[in-house]
């Protein structure tokens, strides 16, 4: 469990230190995806509550964001990519970020539940206590297996969206979900690759520490070829159509060529060599889910011309 009270000495905040707990650059892309989500549904949105729904879901994601640097900041001090986040720089303290993760949700869920619909409050809700109880307090110290089940937090966002505008959980909503939830294992392993050091100090038992980096590789392969189907798949419901076609066979491709390269590196190799392999694929992978969504966005605001979609 989470040692917090050697966290609770008052330091000096600024607002970049608020901004900071709600993993702003992480956030951008679950935002990305709720919008998109929002936007190629089958009903058309006001303006206005569309622009607040995607406010409020915003607000939910960065206040997850915070409630997770609430309860990691033991692990946070000590991975060097992490330490010097707002609570263990001792800026802010976890007191702090609990009450803001816990303010900001409560205000988040009852503005969307107000602003659209109660399904989509709703599914916001669970995915903030998805992603800070089952994730953070409960997978990440305890499996493996964390980020597979965990990262359905992450595919929630689209189908928030999707609901905001019809109420409703359709196949495609499921499919964007899927899309997401198969792309986190390969987006965060390969990290995991190239971080390893940080999670082994931590103590978190991510699978390059319990079955070590050959087992990742092999990892990473399964799900980037079981995650092409599900992407291109989508290209034949209604929020499909040509152009997210082409991007997703391209895209797919490019990430199977980068799992099969990162597949074929081993430990006798230079650190370097494979480091850069890894992070390069890490990289293409927020590319590749970024121009996923932007190629739905593109085929409906084309139906209105008479193009886009089948
Ligand atoms: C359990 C699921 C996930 C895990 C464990 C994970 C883990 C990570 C980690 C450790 C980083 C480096 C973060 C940092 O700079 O502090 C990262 C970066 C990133 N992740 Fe994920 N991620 C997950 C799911 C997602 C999802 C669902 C999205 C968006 C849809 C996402 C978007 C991003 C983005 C945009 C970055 C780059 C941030 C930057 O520029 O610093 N991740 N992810
Ligand atoms: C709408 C809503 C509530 C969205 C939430 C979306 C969500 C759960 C995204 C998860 C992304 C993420 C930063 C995982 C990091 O794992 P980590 O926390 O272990 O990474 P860290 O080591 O950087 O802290």
């Amino acid at each position: 469990m989470s040692d917090i009270r050697a966290y609770e000495q008052p330091g000096e905040a600024g607002f970049g230190d608020y901004v900071q707990l709600l993993k702003p650059r992480v956030m951008s892309l679950v935002v990305f995806t709720a919008l998109v989500g929002l936007l190629v549904a089958p009903v058309g949105v006001h303006p206005v509550i569309a622009f607040a729904s995607i406010l409020f879901v915003a607000l939910g994601a960065g206040a997850s964001g915070a409630l997770n640097m609430w309860w990691d900041a033991d692990i946070d001090a000590v991975m060097r990519r992490t330490k010097g986040r707002p609570v263990p720089a001792g800026k802010v303290t976890a007191g702090e970020a609990l009450a803001v993760g816990l303010g900001l949700s409560g205000i988040a869920v009852v503005m969307l539940g107000l602003a659209a619909n109660w399904l989509s409050a709703g599914l916001l809700a669970f995915t903030i206590f998805f992603y800070a109880v089952v994730y953070s307090m409960w997978l990440k110290r305890s499996t493996p297996q964390n980020i597979v089940i965990g990262g359905a937090a992450g595919a929630f966002p689209p189908m928030i969206g999707w609901a905001c505008a019809t109420g409703t959980v359709s196949i495609e909503s499921v499919l964007m979900f899927a899309l997401i939830f198969m792309w986190t294992p390969p987006h965060f392993w390969a990290l995991a690759l190239f971080m390893k050091d940080d999670y082994s100090n931590a103590g978190v038992p991510m699978l390059t520490v319990t079955h070590g980096r050959r087992s990742t590789r092999n990892h990473i392969l399964v799900y980037t070829i079981l995650l092409a189907p599900v992407a291109v798949g989508a290209a034949f419901t209604s929020i499909g159509g040509p152009i997210y076609l082409a991007a997703a066979v391209a895209l797919n491709a490019w990430f199977l060529v980068g799992a099969w390269r990162i597949w074929k590196r081993h430990e006798d190799a230079a650190e370097a060599d494979n480091y850069a392999v890894e992070k390069s694929v890490f990289r293409f992978s927020l590319y590749y889910l970024f121009l996923h969504f932007g190629a739905f966005l593109a085929e409906a605001a084309l139906k209105p011309y008479g193009m886009g979609g089948w």
